[in-house]
């Protein structure tokens, strides 16, 4: 291999260097994603560590979508299949140079799960970082009111609202999203990289902790060192228990899914789930979901649920409290170890700041707070909270004896109308409408749901039935994020359900269902509803139903393949060859909708 290790040379790599792990570091630092505008340094600053712990960085660059640019327009047809891309260039970056360790600098909502999916499918030691979240922004409106806790969905659904005039909405999106980082709210990125800290693959703190703040230079520092033990552990002394698939286990995987749960993260976290289960080899299944959803309460409530922030969870301490919480309710499984501790005790006894005897360490990360200057660069600033929010009977982390409900926050429904199951955030869902029956308003993409709801079409009660926008559908399965903020701003969030084949932001609230299953394009019944029938949602116990007799069912169902198959009936929409190629291979989403090569 000499012709390698002069390439390797060449590229700056030490004669010393040889015989040391080489470890791939997978940035995705771009200027369009201000989750990710920050990222730039922080490769070079793993990279840092790495060479100084005794490894060799090699970094390299993922693309990155964001789905809030993306949104509403047909570059959101991209997003899910960018997931799957990303996975692979990992791989290809990591086997193509025969990487021994790999540090994943993720952030937004397809990334980290496209390099979870790579981490799983390559299993070699790997340790996950992302950018932190974004702070909330502060607007004073017009009439002198201030507006504080603002995030991106603020600035959409005030925008489609008759109640706030032009200027006041001109404010508000000025100040919504104030600094670079992941969205402020228990949106996609957040969700991910809170449930990428509980599977025991990132390091305490990472999924909480501010972009903006000084305190994430640590976490980059502690990643890179973590890698290159990690490293020795499974190279010199035969650890397999390192590697992804031995930590992400079938035990954390339900504790991941227990803390979003929890949390009431977003739906997509269960798509991104499942598809990073399949990577593993790991038979962990839409039922498995359905159970810890039944297990499992809602013990915080971060927007769009409630009202507070990603901010604000770190100040309760971050994933480690919840986990805490958890565990103290018997909630949680013991068999699981993480990159940084050996075990479940020894980590909650480290991290957990309301379980007895928190490590220093772990009381000043958790005081990290935000510095309420517009900021698009990391560690731009330093400031600290004076006390913890260690409050879990009305504090922003509830024990289980204050839970919110003592159902999760996330359930999975089935019926006629989805037999292989869909997905509500039950923690975004108003009591009144827990259970539903409504005549369906039937759209056959989400320009079309987005005219009908802000033409007047759509009226309180109706069931707004978006199809045709499955994974292979779409292609691309988009987020339905305009017409569920839409319905919000006209006033229709409480009146109205959503079933859709498509997905949701972690940004929706509402009685949205999405990810039916079989799809529309894949002859799921979804395709069969016409205007006017009923459907009724049953959420308690966890049905979805068209009540539409068997026989004119199988009726329709003949009429539509006599007429040349599942297809949406008007539709004038560009799907490139590369969206072609996706949908060719991809499953629905009870599969992770990904993408099946045999
Ligand atoms: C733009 C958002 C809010 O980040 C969305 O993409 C999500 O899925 O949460
Ligand atoms: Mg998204």
């Amino acid at each position: 291999m000499a012709g390698a290790r002069a390439l390797l040379r060449a590229a700056g790599v030490d004669r010393n260097d040889f015989g040391k792990p080489i470890v791939a570091v997978a940035n995705s630092f771009t200027e369009f994603v201000p989750g990710h505008t920050h990222l730039q340094p922080v490769g070079r600053i793993v990279s840092a560590a790495i060479k100084e712990a005794g490894g060799v960085p090699r970094e390299f660059n993922t693309i990155a979508v964001d789905d809030g640019i993306a949104m509403g327009h047909g570059g959101m047809l991209y997003s899910l299949p960018s997931r799957d891309l990303i996975a692979d260039s990992v791989e290809y970056m990591v086997n193509a140079h025969c990487a021994d360790a790999l540090v994943c600098v993720s952030n937004c909502d397809k990334i980290t799960p496209g390099m979870l999916m790579a981490a799983l499918r390559l299993n070699v030691p790997t340790v996950f970082v992302s950018g932190g979240p974004m702070e909330g922004g502060t607007a004073t409106l017009a009439d002198g009111t201030v507006r504080d806790g603002l995030h991106l969905i603020s600035a959409m659904s005030d925008a489609a609202s008759d109640a706030v005039t032009d200027e006041d909405i001109g404010r508000i999106e000025e100040a919504a999203c104030p600094t670079c980082g992941s969205c402020s709210g228990m949106y996609t990125a957040n969700s991910m990289n809170c449930l990428t800290e509980a599977l025991g693959l990132a390091l305490p703190g990472n999924g909480t902790t501010l972009a903006t703040h000084t305190a994430r230079r640590a976490l980059y520092e502690a990643a890179g060192r973590t890698v290159v033990e990690l490293a020795h552990r499974y190279y010199e002394q035969d650890d397999a228990t390192v590697l992804p698939r031995a930590i992400a286990s079938r035990a954390a995987f339900d504790n991941a899914m227990s803390l979003d749960i929890a949390m009431g993260g977003s739906t997509n976290t269960i798509l991104h789930l499942l598809a990073a289960a399949r990577e593993a080899e790991l038979d962990y299944t839409l039922r498995d979901i359905e159970d810890r959803s039944r297990a499992v309460p809602c013990l915080c409530k971060v927007a769009p649920n409630g009202r507070y922030l990603m901010e604000d969870v770190h100040r309760a301490g971050g994933i480690p409290a919840i986990m805490g919480e958890l565990h103290r309710a018997g909630l949680l499984r013991e068999d699981v170890h993480t990159v940084h501790a050996g075990s479940l005790g020894e980590w909650l006894k480290t991290w957990d700041v309301r379980g007895g005897s928190p490590s220093p360490e772990a009381l000043e990360l958790f005081h990290a707070a935000p510095g309420r200057v517009r900021s698009a660069t990391a560690f731009s600033q330093s400031k600290r909270w004076e006390d913890l929010d260690l409050d879990a009977e009305n504090g922003c982390v509830r024990d289980t004896a204050h839970a919110y409900s003592a159902d999760g926050g996330l359930a999975v429904l089935r019926g006629n109308l989805s037999e292989d199951g869909c997905v509500v955030k039950t923690a975004g869902v108003d009591e009144s409408i827990l259970t539903f029956t409504g005549p369906a308003v039937v759209l056959e993409s989400q320009e079309e749901a987005v005219e009908a709801i802000l033409g007047g079409r759509v009226q309180a009660g109706d069931a707004v039935v978006i199809r045709y926008e499955g994974p292979r559908g779409g292609p691309g399965m988009q987020e339905m994020l305009y017409p569920t903020a839409y319905l919000k701003g006209r006033g229709l969030g409480k009146s109205c359900a959503l079933v859709t084949d498509g997905r949701f932001s972690g940004g929706t609230s509402g009685l949205s269902i999405g990810h039916v299953s079989p799809e529309a394009a894949a002859g799921g019944v979804i395709a069969l509803v016409e205007d006017g029938d009923t459907i009724v949602i049953d959420i308690p116990n966890r049905s979805i139903r068209l009540d539409v007799p068997r026989a004119v069912l199988a009726e329709r169902r003949a009429r539509l393949e006599a007429a040349g198959g599942y297809r949406p009936g008007r539709r004038d929409r560009v799907v490139s060859t590369a969206l072609r190629a996706y949908a060719s291979m991809a499953l629905s989403a009870d599969k992770g909708a990904v993408r099946e090569v045999n």
